[in-house]
């Protein structure tokens, strides 16, 4: 049995992840026991509220919060030697490089989405771009979230910006309103309830390569978080770990 913190526990992504902990459905319910770390002052066996506490009692914390946030769980993370996975999105360059400090002591699983579907996706995109050599075709990601989003672009294109920007050497530009040589354009949409949809376009002369991946419950992301904490289980060595470590076949 895996003891797991949830922070952000009474959020849109650790609500989605309880309830599919205690769904009849969820195939490793009987692996997998949660404690909440709410923001408030609500203390039980299950509901914590001090975040060195959430961290100290569990094997493994799952984060889906704030980047400020995220960066004191992992820090008390690493002080009490526990593992991590961060779902959590908005980290800036600097804060890229703290958690890659952390990483030297503690084994921290970071993706900017745990979705099996945005996984392929990248591939898919990767694939198609190292084919597309010539630079003939223009490269945009499109994404679209909902009006509550905090942070934009969404860590998901950002991150399959730089994977296509590490084989193109293009660099990464945003909301841009004019097209240069050599660049990858990412925009943003907030809209409604939008759960998430990625849109990768590369556009020639005269035809268009689109790859989209939309999603329609929030349901396969807390699925990912979970499979991730069952991996992370396996695992004693410090370091960075993502969806390439989780689902190797597929690379
Ligand atoms: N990696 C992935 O697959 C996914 C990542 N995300 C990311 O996860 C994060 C959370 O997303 P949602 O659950 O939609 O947001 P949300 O706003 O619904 O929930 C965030 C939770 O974190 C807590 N929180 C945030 N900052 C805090 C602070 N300073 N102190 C105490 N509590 C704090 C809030 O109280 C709330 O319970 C975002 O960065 C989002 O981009 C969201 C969905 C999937
Ligand atoms: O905030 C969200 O909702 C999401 N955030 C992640 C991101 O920023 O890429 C992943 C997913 O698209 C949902």
């Amino acid at each position: 049995m895996i003891q797991v913190t949830i922070t952000g526990a009474s959020g849109k992504m650790g609500t989605t992840i309880l309830k599919l902990l205690d769904s009849q459905n969820y195939k490793y319910r009987n692996l997998i026991k949660a404690k909440a770390l709410l923001s408030s002052k609500k203390e039980s066996e299950l509901y914590i509220s001090d975040i060195h506490e959430g961290v100290k009692q569990s094997d493994i914390t799952i984060d889906f919060t704030s980047a400020s946030y995220a960066l004191k769980i992992i820090k008390a993370s690493a002080l009490y030697n526990k593992k991590i996975i961060i779902g959590t999105t908005g980290f800036s360059d600097a804060d890229l490089k703290e958690i890659e400090q952390y990483a030297q002591k503690i084994p921290i699983f970071l993706s900017p989405n745990m979705s099996i579907g945005i996984y392929i996706l990248s591939i898919l995109a990767q694939t198609a771009t190292k084919a597309l050599t010539n630079g003939s075709f223009d490269l945009n990601i499109l994404e679209y979230h909902h009006r509550k989003k905090l942070d934009s672009p969404s860590g998901t294109a950002i991150s399959i910006a730089k994977m296509l920007s590490n084989i193109t050497g293009d660099s990464i530009k945003y909301n841009e309103q004019r097209r240069y040589d050599n660049e990858i354009h990412i925009n943003s949409i907030r809209a409604g309830s939008i759960i998430g949809k990625h849109e990768i376009t590369m556009n020639g002369a005269f035809e268009k390569i689109s790859l989209i991946h939309e999603a329609f419950d929030r349901s396969i992301y807390a699925t990912g978080a979970l499979d991730a904490a069952l991996f992370m289980s396996t695992i004693d060595k410090p370091g960075i770990y993502g969806m390439a470590d989780l689902l190797p076949c597929l690379a």
